[in-house]
């Protein structure tokens, strides 16, 4: 390890560069905190001891320059003896550790270990952040907020003026339509953006769970808490916590999510020491949030807390002046990805893309090009290589018939674009919902071919009272 040694006090200089060197590390001494700034912007080090009392300088006031400007190299202090309240400070300030003057080359040695340990830990978690930078890069296309339909340009408005401000922000609007995607920008274009942005999937765990997942635990609060845990609450610390499907919180745990939001308090599961949370709340549901209230799912002075500031994302059908660039977009992305040459859409294949009317919204979208994509064979993508549900619009097949027959009650001669505009928004939904889960060999398939997620497609067909194992 490469060390920056600053102590006005030559002998201590001296010999913890002796010292670092005998344990085979490197070691550079400098005498005060501008020569140790020089220093970092020219070198590169991997740990940095400081004292405490540097001539002049308060070696607390550079330990805070430091942190702030090299948050990732870990500061130990030099006290002297009898000084163990301010090194504690020091510690609360953001040292790594601190050692005692005179040491023994066994206290270095255990600082030395705790160093290797924080350095190890460090270059595990740059190794993680650039595999999930590949992860997604792998997995989709890099989200894009050039959006040209005039409502999405206006809930984009919003959202990134309230990203700078503290408040709870709701994110309203259909399955597929972006909530997660938009909820990321709005962190990252917040004063939190160097914070953690953490997720809390509200419907896909039990109440027990999720209340565990969000507030944390004690050993032995429940079956199974065989240790503390601190919940997401804890990890979004200083950042922002996201609450994915908002409308699914279990009436129970809402008290205790109003509470957090309103008196930034919350106590872990077991547990009745009073914590102090510092998060951002978004949160985001594909429910009507005021229908929630008014059946009494869902606490009407929690929907005012989180309803601060609220946007509704347009569907997909209500953004022409986007489908299609989002469609040659990911075309363009799917064909890089899979090494293929594609010169975009035909015009037929276009026709179809802006008469569906992408009940999955973007998601649907996405998932529709990347397999058309996968399957084309021509220089262009072709009608015949999307979906069938999206290229047999206009010829239909009976088993479509039947069912549209069946859900507007009327004979429709053929699923067209026309027998749509006759339908409801609710309609139609229940129209491609019913014909993919006659199609598709499972829930998780028909879920995939909808462009949506398992949980939510589960819920649509229990309220469609349908069924399908
Ligand atoms: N701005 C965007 N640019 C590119 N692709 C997008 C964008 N927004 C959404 N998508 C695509 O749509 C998919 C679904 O987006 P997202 O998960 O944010 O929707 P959602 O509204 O949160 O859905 P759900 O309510 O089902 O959780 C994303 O994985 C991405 O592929």
């Amino acid at each position: 390890m490469d060390f920056l040694v600053i102590d006005d006090e030559r002998s201590i200089r001296d010999a913890t560069c002796m010292l670092i060197d005998d344990e085979g590390h490197y070691a550079e001494p400098v005498v005060n905190s501008a020569s140790a700034l020089t220093r970092l912007k020219e070198e590169k080090y991997d740990a940095i001891l400081l004292d405490l009392k540097l001539g002049a300088e308060n070696g607390l006031d550079v330990l805070e320059i430091l942190v702030k400007q090299y948050p990732q190299i870990p500061v130990v202090m030099f006290t002297a003896q009898g000084t163990v309240k301010t090194a504690v400070e020091a510690v609360r300030r953001g040292a790594l550790d601190f050692l005692e003057k005179p040491f023994t080359r066994e206290e270095f040695r255990a600082v030395l270990a705790r160093l290797n340990r924080f350095r190890q830990m460090s270059q595990r978690i740059e190794t993680l952040e650039k595999e999930v930078q590949e992860v997604r890069q792998q997995n989709g296309p890099e989200p894009r907020f050039d959006f040209e339909t005039p409502a999405m340009k206006s809930v984009m408005d919003v959202l990134m003026r309230a990203a700078k401000a503290p408040a709870a922000i709701l994110i309203l609007g259909e399955s597929g339509t972006g909530k997660s995607v938009v909820a990321r920008a709005i962190h990252e274009q917040s004063h939190l953006h160097d914070k953690p942005f953490v997720t809390v999937s509200c419907p896909s765990l039990s109440k027990e769970l999720l209340q565990s997942d969000l507030f944390g635990h004690v050993k032995g609060s429940f079956t199974g808490a065989v240790r503390d845990t601190w919940g997401k609450i804890k990890q979004a610390e200083g950042g922002t916590l996201f609450l994915d499907e908002i409308g699914e919180l279990p009436l129970e745990i809402q008290p205790q999510l109003l509470r957090l939001l309103q008196e930034r308090e919350y106590e872990r599961v077991g547990e009745t020491v009073t914590r102090k949370a510092d998060v951002r709340v978004i949160a985001a549901t594909n429910r009507d949030l005021k229908e929630c209230v008014r059946n009494r799912t869902f606490r009407e002075d929690l929907y005012f807390r989180l309803n601060v500031i609220s946007v509704e994302m347009p569907p997909l059908r209500q953004r022409q002046d986007d489908l299609l660039r989002f469609a040659e977009y990911y075309t363009d992305h799917f064909a890089h990805q899979v090494g293929r040459k594609l010169r975009g859409i035909s015009a037929t294949a276009r026709q179809r893309i802006m008469s569906y009317p992408w009940p999955g919204n973007l998601r649907e979208l996405r998932n529709a090009i990347e397999r058309a994509v996968i399957l084309s064979s021509a220089e262009q993508l072709e009608a015949t290589d999307l979906p069938s549900e999206v290229h047999d619009q206009v010829d239909s097949s009976p088993a479509l018939l039947n069912t549209a027959s069946n859900v507007t009650g009327n004979a429709v001669g053929s699923f067209s674009v026309q027998a749509l505009a006759g339908m409801t928004l609710e309609q139609v939904e229940e129209l491609q919902i019913r014909h993919t889960l006659e199609h598709a060999p499972s829930l998780a398939e028909a879920a995939q071919m909808l462009g949506i997620d398992q949980a939510t497609l589960y819920r649509k067909r229990k309220k469609l009272g349908l069924n399908k194992d």
